[in-house]
């Protein structure tokens, strides 16, 4: 009978087999690293299971070509799969949650639906018209033959099969004008798709390669004979010399382990002889993955070993801050039978972590010093994650961390980091002032900032949630604290705009008259320190800021807390010569003057006013008064 493929899969299986794909070869690249992952398996097994015994000798690949039925075979002696296996993992290409996140139109190339979903087997399709999978399980005594053509469906039956493991057959398609489908059973092209994408397959990858030699007892008759090679090296790439290697052989290697889509920004390859022997290749990506901001993203390096991998994403290999690091580790002095619970104690694997920790950290801070552009690109994907590394945990990391964030300046109007900010503070500048707001352009027009930047100091925009909490963790670099522009004492003296001695007395009734009309509201009433031209702001007293109060109010169990809030008024504005002049001969007109500036305060932070037509009644007075 035959199945449907599930509905997700049938789309993603269509869009891939039609689309026009440069990169066909890649098929086979697919097929072999699913081999080797099920030969993993039994080999690790064997490794474990004192009732199995298995020779080195049997586990293999082997490709067969045949040019007259035009099939490609491809035989491993992995752990097979049984019928319900062959269900679950050729029934449905990829799982249903990652595919949501792409739209369509976004599959048009080929090379990211590879890379993204993991639908390695399926890429068979853009060679076969008709795939075969014969399979017999590990333990099991039954054979499956699962057959297909494509988006149609497949068909699951019993069938016989000797040797535990899995046959692929591909009846490959007709040729086209653009593609010639034949060249996948020549000898030199496979064993070139081999060489170029899966040389370092552990397992040898075999091939009845053709020869001539010389008839026996004649001298100048040759005669063809094939005899079976095994055409990888075999060697690991982590266990090559970095020195052999090229920047496309790592390139490689991670689109083979499906890392990611993109090309990597960096790789690091460290080969270590001291106290825990281990081989790594650890990379940083280029762009984010589709699904890194979300609870499905899942950190980890592959575990090897001895070169066998004993865990698929081991979580421990990474702090969450560098989550987005791909790669994998590889050492001989790991047991292999080693479990989950007992690995997170690992003394080996700690030494390697922390090793694995200040790698990255040196990498980041080599591509910042001598490729800033790139590392800018790379901030841009991955910053968050670092600002919030030097947050959690009680700032534990805050020290491995502050050099590698920055922030965007006032006056440099890009991103810089700390050192460069601190290096550059006038002698007199007490502080890293520091502005947080929605966006730039936002924050550009903050009133607060007016002081702080017409003193001619820089000021650091914080327009991510976190930026707040990250630096109030931090509380100072090199020995600078971190100030908000809306904080209480800015550090700086200005004749012009401070408060006489006189105007204190003066201004108090006023005030506190307003604070009467505003009570609930605001904790005070002040002549601002910090306002030039603009007439009013909203800053904040304690520990909570405006802008912290806004994260922590939209986080869905609504944390009911409040920042504490100062009205400032700029007493050499205008409008306070006109409150001054009301308190005197029309008191009522003071509180509607209250109101409103408190409301257009909110409104210039980009908080929400409680009752806009109370506000807009006000107004309207103001104006016919
Ligand atoms: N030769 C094989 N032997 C045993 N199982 C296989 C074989 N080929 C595929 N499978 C099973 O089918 C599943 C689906 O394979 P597929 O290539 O589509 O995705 P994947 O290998 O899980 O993901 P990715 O290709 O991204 O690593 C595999 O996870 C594996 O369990």
């Amino acid at each position: 009978m035959k199945k449907e493929f599930k509905a997700e899969s049938k789309r993603l299986l269509d869009l891939m087999i039609n689309s026009i794909y440069t990169h066909r070869e890649i098929f086979l690249r697919e097929l072999i690293s699913n081999s080797s992952d099920a030969i993993d398996k039994i080999y690790y097994k064997a490794l474990t299971d004192e009732n199995l015994t298995f020779n080195q000798d049997d586990y293999y690949i082997k490709l067969e070509a045949d040019k007259e039925s035009r099939t490609l075979t491809i035989i491993d002696t992995g752990i097979g799969m049984t019928q319900d296996e062959l269900e679950a993992n050729l029934g449905v290409i990829a799982n249903s949650g990652s595919f949501a996140f792409k739209k369509e139109n976004e599959l048009k190339d080929g090379f990211d639906i590879i890379g993204q979903f993991g639908v390695g087997f399926y890429s068979a399709f853009m060679v076969a018209e008709h795939v075969t999978v014969i399979t017999k399980a590990l333990g099991s005594e039954q054979a499956y033959r699962w057959e297909s053509e494509g988006a149609e469906g497949y068909t699951i039956e019993a069938c016989e099969k000797e040797e535990v493991g899995t046959k692929i057959i591909l009846k490959l398609k007709e040729n086209t004008e653009d593609e010639n489908y034949d060249d996948y059973l020549e000898e030199y092209r496979l064993k070139s798709i081999v060489k170029k994408y899966s040389d370092f397959i552990r397992y040898p990858i075999k091939m009845d390669i053709s020869s001539s030699r010389l008839k026996d007892g004649s001298e100048d008759e040759y005669e063809d004979y094939k005899e079976e090679k095994i055409i990888n090296s075999m060697v690991p790439i982590w266990r090559k010399n970095k020195s052999e290697l090229k920047e496309e052989d790592y390139n490689n290697f991670y689109s083979e382990k499906h890392y990611g889509f993109d090309k990597p920004l960096r790789h690091i390859h460290i080969s270590a002889d001291g106290a825990v022997r281990y081989q790594s290749i650890l990379f940083i990506p280029e762009k984010t993955p589709f699904d890194f901001y979300t609870k499905e993203y899942e950190k980890g390096l592959e575990l090897y070993s001895s070169g066998v991998m004993i865990m698929n994403k081991c979580a421990d290999l990474l702090p969450d801050y560098f989550s987005f690091v791909k790669g994998m580790v590889d050492s001989e002095d790991l047991s292999l039978n080693i479990s989950r619970e007992l690995l997170q104690h690992d003394r080996q694997l700690k030494i390697i972590a922390k090793r694995i920790k200040e790698k990255v950290k040196s990498e980041l801070l080599n591509i910042l010093k001598n490729d800033r552009e790139k590392y800018e690109e790379f901030y841009k994907n991955f910053g968050r994650q670092l600002k919030f590394g030097v947050y959690s945990d009680f700032g534990q990391d805050k020290e491995t961390l502050q050099d590698l964030i920055m922030f965007y300046s006032s006056t440099e109007k890009k991103m810089v980091t700390l050192e460069e900010y601190v290096t550059r503070m006038k002698e007199d500048q007490k502080f890293i002032y520091y502005a947080s707001g929605e966006s730039v352009e936002k924050i550009d027009k903050l009133p607060q900032t007016e002081l702080v930047s017409d003193e001619g100091y820089e000021i650091l925009y914080f327009t991510d949630d976190v930026d707040e909490f990250a630096v109030k963790m931090m509380m100072n670099y090199m020995d600078k604290e971190f100030k908000s522009v809306s904080s209480g004492d800015l550090g700086i003296e200005n004749e012009k705009i401070d408060e006489t001695p006189e105007e204190k007395e003066e201004n108090q009734d006023i005030f506190s008259m307003m604070k009467e009309e505003l009570s609930g509201k605001v904790k005070d009433i002040r002549a601002s320190k910090r306002l030039k031209s603009h007439p009013v702001c909203i800053t904040s007293e304690g520990e909570l800021s405006i802008e912290m109060e806004k994260v922590l109010s939209a986080m869905p169990n609504g944390n009911e807390v409040k920042a504490e809030r100062i009205l400032e008024i700029n007493i050499n504005h205008e409008i306070f010569k006109g409150i001054k002049e009301a308190f005197e001969t029309d008191k009522e007109k003071v509180k509607i003057y209250a109101r409103v500036l408190y409301n257009q305060a909110l409104l210039i932070e980009g908080l929400t006013i409680n009752d806009p037509v109370e506000y807009a009644n006000d107004v309207f007075k103001l104006m016919s008064k």
